[in-house]
């Protein structure tokens, strides 16, 4: 229970109503017990909701992450979160321990297509990573802190890195399906308009109430990525460009893609932002890296309807590209 102190409106027949804006920022009240009555200000005491921006404690995030330590002995030095479609990287993944998402107590689980549910431990590239093998989205109707927690968990879990990856829709006219976009920057839409993944109370362990986003993507990473590619042979189908995230599930009208595209965006998605957010605020060093499923109309004359079956079709044939990839990307990267 915690003592709040509200003003409250008394009208001419005495009737009491708390203002709009009497609610706290922090949370919400829980059956409000009316203990005081001192002129027009009014003590409750009430329960109010924790929405920490984590949801889950910092002791909690701890926990979970030493219950998973104990099925595995691979201690990951990086996270890979796989996209759409993109969950086969797992296979190339050596001396595997898998652990089903619902395994484990309060882990959130993933209910779309393409996104398994497992966290894969193992070494990629002769290095100790952990592979999310599917992750939690905003339109499944999860909060935002949620959607992000299992980044916090795998920081707990000892990485230092974490390779975000998506299927995303192409809005650069000059972008084709299938190519490869490494992330260098991106746009939070839901954030802007006040769905930031940190939004709530700030516990300074997982990191500072206002972490600085410029250069979220790690440069020396984005130039390495690129190197590789361009040795891979991957310098046609390779952009650097940047990540819009919208809320979803819905796919784009062409309106929403010229408006996407207007505010610099180069490819749009449902997923990553929050996640490479509170990879920031808790330190990590984030690469992303965007497979363009498939491209948003722009035109009236040439829209047709996206679909998550193409989506997940077009992340199955480039999954080898990928994997090659983000596999020389990790075996080459300082720890
Ligand atoms: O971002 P990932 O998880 O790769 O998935 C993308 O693909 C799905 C749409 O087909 C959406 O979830 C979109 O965000
Ligand atoms: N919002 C959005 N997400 C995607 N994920 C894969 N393709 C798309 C797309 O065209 N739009």
């Amino acid at each position: 229970m915690h003592k709040v102190v509200i003003n409250v409106i008394i009208d001419f027949d005495g009737i009491l109503s708390v203002p709009n804006d009497a609610m706290p920022i922090s949370g919400v009240y829980k059956q409000p017990v009316i203990t005081k009555l001192k002129r027009r200000e009014i003590v409750v005491m009430a329960g109010i909701d924790d929405m920490s921006s984590s949801g889950y404690s910092f002791d909690e995030v701890q926990s979970i992450a030493e219950n998973i330590k104990s099925h595995t002995k691979i201690q990951p030095k990086i996270g890979i979160v796989c996209g759409s479609g993109l969950g086969d990287l797992a296979n190339h993944v050596t001396n595997s321990d898998t652990i089903c998402y619902s395994q484990i107590p309060k882990f959130p689980v993933s209910t779309v297509p393409g996104h398994d549910g497992k966290l894969v431990f193992g070494l990629l590239g002769g290095k100790p990573v952990v592979l999310m093998r599917g992750r939690i989205h905003y339109y499944e109707g999860h909060p935002m802190w949620r959607v992000a927690v299992p980044v916090r968990i795998m920081k707990a879990l000892g990485i230092t890195t974490v390779i975000l990856t998506n299927a995303a829709g192409g809005l650069n006219p000059e972008y084709k399906t299938g190519d490869i976009m490494i992330i260098k920057d991106h746009i939070d839409l839901p954030g802007l308009t006040g769905e930031c993944v940190l939004i709530g109370k700030n516990d300074e362990r997982f990191g500072p109430r206002f972490p600085a986003t410029v250069n979220t993507y790690d440069q020396s990473l984005q130039d390495l990525a690129k190197t590789i590619a361009e040795k891979l042979g991957y310098a046609k189908i390779l952009r650097q460009g940047t990540y819009v995230m919208v809320g979803g599930p819905t796919f784009e009208t062409v309106a929403e893609s010229r408006l996407l595209r207007l505010f610099g965006a180069d490819a749009v998605g449902m997923s990553t932002v929050p996640e490479a957010i509170v990879a920031r605020h808790c330190g990590l060093r984030v690469f992303g890296i965007s497979l363009i499923t498939d491209m948003c109309p722009q035109d009236y004359n040439v829209s047709r309807a996206t679909t998550h079956e193409e989506v997940l079709l077009v992340g199955e044939r480039r999954a080898k590209d990928l994997q090659k990839l983000v596999t020389s990307l990790v075996e080459q990267m300082n720890d």
